[in-house]
């Protein structure tokens, strides 16, 4: 993958920074965490981490990183500097005691590596404090405007990808319906990529759920119309999680006892977080890792370093959660119409 880069004009002399993880750990943290820490000891910088996120900056929790310190970490998930959800961060009295301890340490500026909930924190703690700030796209959901991908994502859809390659094997075996529960908190990014690379039957996704709530009555006659186009066969719905009262579960048990029609629940959660990180997520982390520190060096602030069609771009943090990154309407397309029809072919009914 080739990307086209301008060389780094440095416009500011930066003695010293911070990094941080926060909210859920996402697979390729720790390239990330490797590459800020690699190109500031490139650029004669200095970097503490703080440990558990924004708790740690609240109990003054860091340590020095040095190169030494993040020598072979980048095949791991995880976070090495631990990640933490810190409620009281959203209080005002929180930032103004987080600036105090980041001015005590006389840092330039300070990385975050999370999702859209860290950003919020960051753009709050940016109204208390003078330091650059700079994000860092870590989250498995996707759900960040001004990235193509975040960090983790194409981990956690390699790994409900494989899951449901699995699940196909027994379900074809037994021609079961099956119904694999994925993560994404509120965006279906996980649901569309794994039901697309995995040729599942159904996905039901925030995103299509927003105008059109899915009836189970609905589901039925999906499930019935496609075997009876199929034949035997299985049936593999993708099911984001959040999008029906229960869960997986319940909708298994509601299909079985309303419908008589045997169905088994598969609920992915954290694993989708954990084991080695994908080959793109270990790339893009170390690509924005250095973007980070350079975008410091370039006096950038209260922007996320992120990547679109191949160039490394900076974008206002607000944007990355005030707007929205859409799902991509061509492969929905595909993946409804042409993967999964359920009418027959129309230039087949004309013949
Ligand atoms: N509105 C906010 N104001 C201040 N801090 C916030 C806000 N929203 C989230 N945070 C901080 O960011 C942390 C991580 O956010 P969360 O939504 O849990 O994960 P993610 O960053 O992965 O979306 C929270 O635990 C909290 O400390
Ligand atoms: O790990 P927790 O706290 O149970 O949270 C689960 C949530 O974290 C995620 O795995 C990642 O979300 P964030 O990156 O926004 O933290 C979501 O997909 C899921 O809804």
């Amino acid at each position: 993958m080739q990307r086209s880069r301008q060389p780094v004009s440095v416009s500011k002399n930066i003695q010293r920074i911070a990094v941080l993880t926060s909210g859920g750990d996402a697979p390729g943290m720790n390239a990330a965490l490797r590459a800020v820490v690699l190109a500031a000891d490139h650029y004669g910088i200095e970097v503490i981490a703080f440990r558990h996120g924004y708790q740690g900056l609240l109990d003054n929790e860091y340590t020095l990183m040095q190169p030494k310190d993040v020598q072979h970490v980048l095949q791991y998930s995880g976070t090495i500097i631990k990640s933490a959800r810190c409620h009281r961060f959203k209080e005002d009295s929180a930032a103004v005691e987080a600036a105090a301890n980041l001015n005590a340490l006389a840092l330039d500026a300070l990385i975050i590596i999370g999702g859209d909930g860290s950003f919020r924190g960051a753009e709050h703690l940016a109204n208390h404090w003078q330091g650059q700030i700079i994000g860092v796209p870590g989250t498995i959901d996707n759900d960040l405007y001004g990235t193509d991908a975040t960090i983790g994502y194409a981990t956690a859809v390699t790994i409900a990808m494989d899951a449901l390659d699995k699940i196909r094997d027994t379900a074809d075996a037994m021609d079961r319906v099956f119904i694999v529960e994925v993560m994404g908190r509120h965006a279906g990014f996980i649901g569309l990529g794994s039901a697309m690379a995995a040729g599942a039957e159904r996905m039901i996704l925030p995103e299509l759920q927003k105008d059109k709530p899915l009836t189970i009555s609905a589901l039925v006659k999906h499930i019935h119309r496609v075997q009876e186009i199929r034949g035997e066969g299985s049936y593999v719905m993708v099911l984001s999680e959040h999008q029906w009262p229960g869960g997986a579960v319940a909708l298994a048990e509601q299909l079985d006892a309303e419908y008589d029609l045997p169905c088994r629940p598969c609920l992915l959660g954290h694993i989708q977080r954990g084991g080695a990180p994908a080959p793109a997520d270990r790339i893009l982390a170390s690509e924005l890792g250095v973007h980070a520190v350079e975008l410091i060096l370039q006096g950038k602030h209260r922007v996320m370093a992120g990547m679109r069609a191949n160039q490394c771009v900076d974008v206002p943090l607000r944007d990355t959660w005030e707007k929205k990154n859409p799902l991509a309407a061509n492969l929905l397309r595909i993946q409804h119409e042409i993967f999964n029809p359920v009418k027959k072919n129309p230039r087949r009914n004309t013949q």
